[in-house]
């Protein structure tokens, strides 16, 4: 058996959640038109017969501008070490220049192999993704070869997934073969709410919000409750998060629970709270530990 870990390095928003999600084939992860998304690392586990290939998807690698951010990055670095492959993943559209020269760097540092991944090849030509390929050759030191992917119509990921397998080295199974994370049911339900408020509100509110989850039960009557807090660092941000007469809440309640009902094939009672925690984002590691970020932005 062949398996290994595999890390994710690149800007916010390149795609690194989506390629992971479609190489496993199922939405694990939460994905948004929106930058800094993923906060936290978190290991998604595909198994075969053959392999298992644990990613390790990350915060994006960017220039931070609150201490939450300083700690996203350090998460996102730290995880690029002590792993068997490094994905460092470019958006064809965007290119490569100093923000992602900037994730080469850490890359090269980690003295990992790469695989350089260039997504989003649906929105460019033939012509750009030929001038990429050469600029990321350049770029990474220890490259061992460039492959094209759209997350979006699924090119190029079987060629990613065959071309991480063999490159991985004989190992053990670490991971049941069922299971599809490492992280406990509390945690994907919060990502899970996260995720809907990052599809529903705009500019600077998902960023400001961080949610977790206090409670989870199953009742008499066989519904799991789950009760969770949604943290907004300003006041006005909370009646952007209740809306008018509710409705932003119920959106993002509704949204969710069919999400997690899907995830656990259960009925769900999801209970939301909206709490502001001024400014949190650039409190010290006792905020982010009280509201449940410390674990893995420790580094
Ligand atoms: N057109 C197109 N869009 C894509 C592709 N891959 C991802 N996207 C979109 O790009 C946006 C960002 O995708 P994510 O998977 O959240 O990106 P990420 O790199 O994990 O982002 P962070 O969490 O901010 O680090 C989403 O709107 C995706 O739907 C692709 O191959 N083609």
């Amino acid at each position: 058996m062949r398996s290994g870990f595999v890390a994710l390095a690149g800007k916010p928003n390149v795609g690194k959640s989506s390629i992971v999600n479609a190489v496993v084939g199922k939405k694990v992860l939460i994905v948004s038109d929106k930058p800094q998304t993923t906060r936290n690392r978190i290991n998604v586990i595909h198994t075969t017969s053959d392999y298992q290939v644990i990613f390790v998807d990350t915060p994006g690698i960017h220039k931070p501008l609150y201490r939450l951010g300083e700690y996203m990055v350090k998460a996102a670095v730290s995880a690029l070490k002590g792993v068997d492959l490094v994905l460092t993943v470019v958006d064809a559209k965007q290119g490569i220049r100093k923000p992602e020269e900037f994730v080469f760097d850490y890359v090269n540092q980690s003295n990992t192999k790469t695989i350089g991944v260039i997504n989003k090849i649906d929105l460019v030509d033939g012509e750009r993704i030929k001038s990429l390929e050469k600029k990321m050759e350049d770029g990474l030191k220890n490259c061992i070869s460039i492959i094209k992917t759209s997350a979006v119509t699924g090119e190029g990921i079987k060629e990613l997934l065959d071309l991480i397998v063999d490159n991985l080295p004989e190992g053990p199974q670490y991971y049941p073969e069922d299971m599809v994370t490492d992280r406990p049911l509390s945690f994907m339900a919060s990502e899970i709410v996260r995720e809907k408020i990052f599809h529903l509100t705009y500019e600077e509110v998902p960023h400001s919000v961080a949610v977790i989850v206090e409670e989870i039960k199953e009742r008499e009557n066989g519904v799991l409750y789950i009760r969770a807090n949604i943290y907004v660092d300003r006041k006005s941000q909370k009646g952007i998060i209740i809306g008018n007469k509710g409705n932003m809440i119920k959106k993002i309640g509704q949204n969710a629970r069919q999400e997690i009902e899907y995830l656990v094939g259960n009925k769900v009672f999801l209970d939301l709270h909206v709490k502001v925690k001024e400014k949190w984002r650039d409190k010290d590691f006792i905020i982010l530990n009280e509201i449940g970020m410390k674990d893995d932005l420790r580094g």
